[in-house]
């Protein structure tokens, strides 16, 4: 059966003033719908650089890169852009809520760009909330949430206009432990109940673990993958 993403030959190249950076190197992966994928590897061996291609965030110099039916190095930026909008939703480190809106608000922005109606965006959002267990809180502003929280909320935000691919980097660097863990359990959740595939970066072997796969870049290229010890 066909992978829900596969990447053949990918290649990118950064070209500046010193000369050109090779940053990814003929690199070929595939992921599984649903599948939980956790990237590895030193600083500045290119995991931000492939979640920003496989997110469509940036383009590959060299190679495919198709997810699901769309082939998204084909693209237009316009066309780039919307695709994106529809089928991937982004979690940062630092969340990056605006702090003037309350929860449920900062969960309803992707769909202002839809044409939905304000009832059915309420709605939408509600439920995605309810989903990462904040129902309670939806008219907190982000400054009286915890760190855990405000990731949770950001996690909502995600997946409100219920996109296929979630890309996510250091979703847990700014956490403490037990926040960590609730939102990498939140994670898995969406992947295992919910089938998204998420691809996540993470220094961390301990969030590693949560994944069902873990992938090892190192100066642009894929080590073997591992499956989780625990
Ligand atoms: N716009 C750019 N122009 C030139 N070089 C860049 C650009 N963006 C990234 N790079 C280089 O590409 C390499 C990989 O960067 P990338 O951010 O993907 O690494 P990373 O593995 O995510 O690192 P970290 O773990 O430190 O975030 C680095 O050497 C970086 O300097």
């Amino acid at each position: 059966m066909e992978s829900f993403i596969d990447l053949a030959g990918v290649t990118k190249i950064y070209k500046g003033q010193a000369g050109s950076v090779t940053v990814l190197e003929a690199l070929d992966l595939q992921i599984e719908k649903g599948e939980f994928v956790a990237m590895m590897g030193p600083s500045g061996s290119g995991k931000t650089t492939l979640l920003n291609i496989l997110g469509g965030l940036d383009r590959p110099t060299g190679g495919t890169v198709r997810v699901g039916e769309q082939q998204i190095d084909a693209l237009s930026s316009s066309e780039l852009s919307r695709w994106r909008s529809q089928n991937v939703g982004f979690i940062f480190q630092f969340y990056n809520l605006m702090p003037v809106l309350t929860a449920l608000q900062n969960v309803q922005l992707p769909l202002l760009l839809t044409r939905m109606k304000a009832s059915e965006r309420m709605r939408r959002a509600q439920i995605a909330l309810d989903l990462v267990g904040l129902a309670e809180r939806s008219k907190h502003r982000p400054a009286e949430l915890s760190g855990g929280q405000q990731q949770r909320v950001a996690i909502a935000r995600a997946i409100v206009a219920d996109p296929q691919l979630l890309i996510c980097d250091e979703p847990t660097g700014d956490l403490d432990r037990q926040s960590a863990s609730d939102v990498l359990a939140l994670l898995q959740s969406l992947s295992r109940d919910h089938g998204k595939t998420i691809v996540m970066v993470t220094h961390d072997a301990k969030a590693a673990e949560y994944a069902a796969t873990t992938h090892h870049l190192e100066k642009g290229r894929l080590l073997e993958a591992s499956a989780p010890t625990a």
